[in-house]
């Protein structure tokens, strides 16, 4: 069985490649990044370490890469032949994939009419749906109505917590030993593929909705607060008193509106949150606050894990989060100099001021009680920050 995934990055490598090896696929990584395409055809193989007492490592084999950037015409010819597509590239990124893989899918339907899935794993709703919007831009109407009949793309939600490598050896991936990998099966034509470690589900909106507003929003927060304190290892953050209640106190907002919608038992819930924040102390992973916090502006969207819960908590309660707003107050306050999103906003707040980027980033309207409680958190953590 052949699989291609585009990303040979930390979720790449680290979680699919992994499972795609461990159920037997030889796979294709698609990347832009030349050492790590040359390492993996050198190598054809690499080590992912779980992240535990025990330091166990894997062997990943049956691997080799190609540079989209140098080779497109042989990811053409990957996608036309591959059993599975997977992607974990990062949601900005999926657009930029979309023009090979809708190549390579038109070629596919010229040689077989074999059914075929692709997976996009990132950390949003809706990631293979949005892939598939962006491939369909491509085709015409006739193309549409075929690839309708032979492709799927159902949504997936994935969780495993892979921090920024320091490994000498660049190939390998050190990786929490938990992970969870949840697939849409109402979406899959023909045959589910035979992935190891997938949970295939009919519905997977609680999945991805218990996922998103529990382990990204919380981690979101540590590293939001964890940053404003002048903390730049997510341990550390985590062992700051106010930043563990602040973390503790939202994960209960997001709980309150989960609980409601899905029915999920609110004592079984608690135990799941208090086993995502176990992970997030992992002794053995060394994770960075500017990682977990990376992309402030993606993170900042309306369907995302910061602003969705909190206008979710609105419509269902009537009443504004008092926490989630103050998460997102400091999301908004993130000003690493490295990170380009955050770049804009800081200047988006220097040049049009909060209540333009308030709107222009969580898409809240301006007038309503969330809007004002983001607003008012802001400037607190603004005074609280000047006296510093
Ligand atoms: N790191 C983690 O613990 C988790 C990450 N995710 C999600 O997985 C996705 C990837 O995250 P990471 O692996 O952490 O990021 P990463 O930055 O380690 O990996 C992304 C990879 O995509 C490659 N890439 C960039 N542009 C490309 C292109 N045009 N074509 C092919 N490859 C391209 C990069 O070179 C890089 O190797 C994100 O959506 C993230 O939210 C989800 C769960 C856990
Ligand atoms: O990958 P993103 O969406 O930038 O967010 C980082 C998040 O992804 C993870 O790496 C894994 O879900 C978390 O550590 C963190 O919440």
């Amino acid at each position: 069985m052949n699989a291609v995934h585009f990303g040979a990055g930390n979720i790449g490598r680290g979680f699919i490649g992994l499972l795609l090896h461990q159920s037997g696929y030889k796979t294709c990584f698609v990347d832009v990044n030349a050492e790590i395409v040359n390492l993996l055809n050198e190598k054809k193989q690499y080590t992912v370490k779980l992240a535990e007492a025990s330091g166990k490592e894997l062997t990943v084999e049956n691997v080799y890469a190609i540079n989209s950037l140098k080779d497109p015409e042989l990811v053409v010819d990957e996608v036309a032949n591959a059993d599975v597509i997977t992607a974990a590239v990062g949601p900005n990124i999926l657009p930029l994939i979309a023009g090979l893989l809708a190549t390579g899918l038109k070629k596919r339907l010229e040689q077989s009419k074999k059914p075929l899935t692709i997976i996009a794993c990132e950390n949003m709703i809706g990631g293979s749906a949005f892939l598939k919007e962006k491939i369909y831009e491509e085709l015409t109407n006739e193309e549409k109505t075929q690839f309708d009949m032979y492709y799927s793309f159902p949504n997936a939600a994935v969780d495993r917590i892979v921090p920024n490598q320091t490994n000498i050896d660049k190939l390998a991936v050190t990786v929490e030993p938990f992970y969870e990998w949840v697939v849409d099966e109402s979406e899959i034509k023909g045959a589910t593929p035979p992935i190891h470690g997938v949970t295939f589900v009919q519905d997977l909106e609680p999945f991805i909705e218990r996922k998103l507003f529990t382990v990204n929003t919380g981690h979101a927060v540590v590293a939001y607060f964890g940053y404003l304190a002048g903390i730049r290892n997510m341990h550390e953050a985590l062992e700051n008193s106010e930043i563990r209640e602040m973390v503790e106190q939202v994960l209960k907002e997001t709980g309150r509106y989960l609980t409601a919608t899905y029915s999920f038992d609110e004592k079984i819930h608690a135990d799941y949150v208090q086993k995502i924040i176990n992970r997030f102390a992992n002794p053995y992973i060394s994770d960075d606050t500017t990682r977990v916090g990376r992309s402030p502006m993606r993170k900042l969207k309306k369907n995302d894990r910061l602003v969705r819960p909190a206008t979710k908590y609105v419509e269902m309660f009537s009443e504004n989060p008092l926490y989630l707003t103050r998460g997102i107050a400091a999301a908004l306050h993130y000003d690493f100099k490295e990170d380009p999103e955050a770049n804009e906003i800081q200047l988006m707040i220097e040049q049009k001021g909060l209540q333009f980027t308030i709107e222009r980033t969580t898409g809240i309207e301006p007038g309503t009680g969330l809007f004002e409680k983001i607003q008012k958190q802001y400037e607190e953590i603004a005074i609280k920050k000047s006296k510093k």
